[in-house]
């Protein structure tokens, strides 16, 4: 009898033990949601001060690397250096010359139209602005008397230029600003695109050029998918004294990168944060929730005063739709077109602005460190027709 009391008892605590640990269970798994990222203003103010990191966002993995105290690179110039650098848009040239040349011809048959058609087609500049150059250099031609070379050249440079648009607001938003509570905030420039087109590098160009411009810039290493990208940033910040803000765990938050970078940049003074993304594309809706929560977490502290498309001009037609895509996810503010100096496909920077109604700023011109040079449409055309 006691023996099966004592049974009875143990199957009793079996069944109770079992009863808790699935409690326990289904206690954990029924956590609550982590805070939905987009909060009604009043109700994130009344959680978080604005400047302070979203609970979503964890920040512990995230470092500020500081230069060490050496002797650092004074970056060149920047004024001039699409003059300076003009000899490395000679691919591009082609389609200048190749123009020039036909253009000259005694008189132009429709055989030679075509010629012009596939010059211009060739070089990337789109059907739609190959059309519209056409249409107007036929005018033009036919109007002009006698065809000597200056005249042919200068109409050829005019109409060139209007289709670059030398109209376009192409100034780096580098100003600092001034929040809500009256202190000064680092301008902040997002760093997006497809890797491997020169997003990296482009990062560490540009940072020298602010450099050069003695502007104190700070640089956020939040492509960190890819681990080896932000010692290459933290080098290429090292060689001019720039700090970087970096985690060295793969795959850590670059929203808690980036927002980290742009307190450093507060507590700084810093004029520029410079922002590095990974930005990879398998899947539009992640990229855009990457871009989205890098932007969002950013503008806690400061508005995002630019965001760049970085694109590789060697790949042309794809380059562009690579470009939609990433147009579609976040306001892109100027274009970088990296490699232009190994392509003659040129006309991409007509084709991308009027694809996307958004500037050339930089191009990237050679794999010097000095050789990112801000966009200025009358020299490109000048070196498309040297
Ligand atoms: N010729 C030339 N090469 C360039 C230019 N810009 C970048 N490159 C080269 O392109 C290669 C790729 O550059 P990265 O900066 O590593 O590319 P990324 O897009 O950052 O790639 P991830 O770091 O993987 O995102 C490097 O070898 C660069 O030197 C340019 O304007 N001209």
């Amino acid at each position: 009898m006691t023996d099966q009391l004592w049974a009875v008892l143990a199957v009793v605590l079996v069944v109770l033990a079992g009863g808790t640990a699935a409690l326990t269970a289904g206690v954990r798994r029924r956590r609550p949601p982590a805070l939905p990222e987009e909060r009604p203003a009043s109700v994130a103010t009344a959680e978080a001060p604005a400047d302070t990191l979203p609970p979503e966002v964890d920040d512990s993995d995230v470092v500020v690397e500081e230069p060490p105290a050496v002797e650092t690179e004074r970056p060149a110039p920047v004024a001039g250096r699409m003059v300076r650098l003009r000899e490395r848009l000679s691919r591009s040239g082609t389609i200048g010359r190749s123009l020039l040349s036909i253009l000259s011809r005694e008189s132009l048959t429709e055989e030679d139209w075509e010629e012009i058609e596939e010059t211009l087609l060739l070089a990337d500049v789109g059907i739609g602005p190959t059309t519209e150059l056409m249409d107007r250099l036929r005018t033009r031609v036919q109007v002009l008397g006698t065809k000597d070379a200056a005249s042919v050249r200068e109409i050829l440079r005019e109409e060139l230029l209007q289709l670059v648009d030398p109209t376009m607001d192409r100034t780096l938003r580098t100003a600092q600003g001034v929040g809500d509570d009256g202190a000064p905030h680092p301008a902040t420039i997002l760093v997006v695109g497809v890797n491997g087109t020169g997003k990296t590098t482009t990062v560490g160009k540009l940072a020298r050029v602010l450099v050069a411009e003695d502007l104190e810039v700070v640089l956020g290493a939040a492509d960190t998918f890819r681990a080896a990208a932000a010692d290459q940033l933290q080098t290429w910040g090292e060689r001019v004294g720039v700090t970087t803000v970096r985690s060295d765990r793969e795959g850590a938050d670059p929203a808690a990168v980036a927002f980290d970078a742009v307190q450093a940049g507060r507590t700084a003074g810093a004029d520029v944060v410079l922002v590095d993304t990974a930005g990879r594309l398998q899947n539009k809706a992640d990229l855009m929730g990457e871009l989205g929560k890098i932007k969002r977490v950013i503008s806690r502290q400061a508005p995002v005063s630019e965001v760049l498309l970085v694109l590789d001009a060697t790949t042309g037609q794809n380059g562009l739709r690579q470009a939609q895509v990433f147009a579609e996810v976040v306001d892109v503010t100027g274009i970088v077109l990296t490699k232009l100096d190994g392509t003659a496909k040129g006309g991409i920077v007509v084709a991308v602005q009027r694809e996307l109604g958004v500037p050339v700023k930089l191009v990237g011109l050679g794999e010097g460190a000095d050789d990112l040079a801000p966009f200025v449409a009358e020299d490109f055309v000048e070196a498309l027709l040297a």
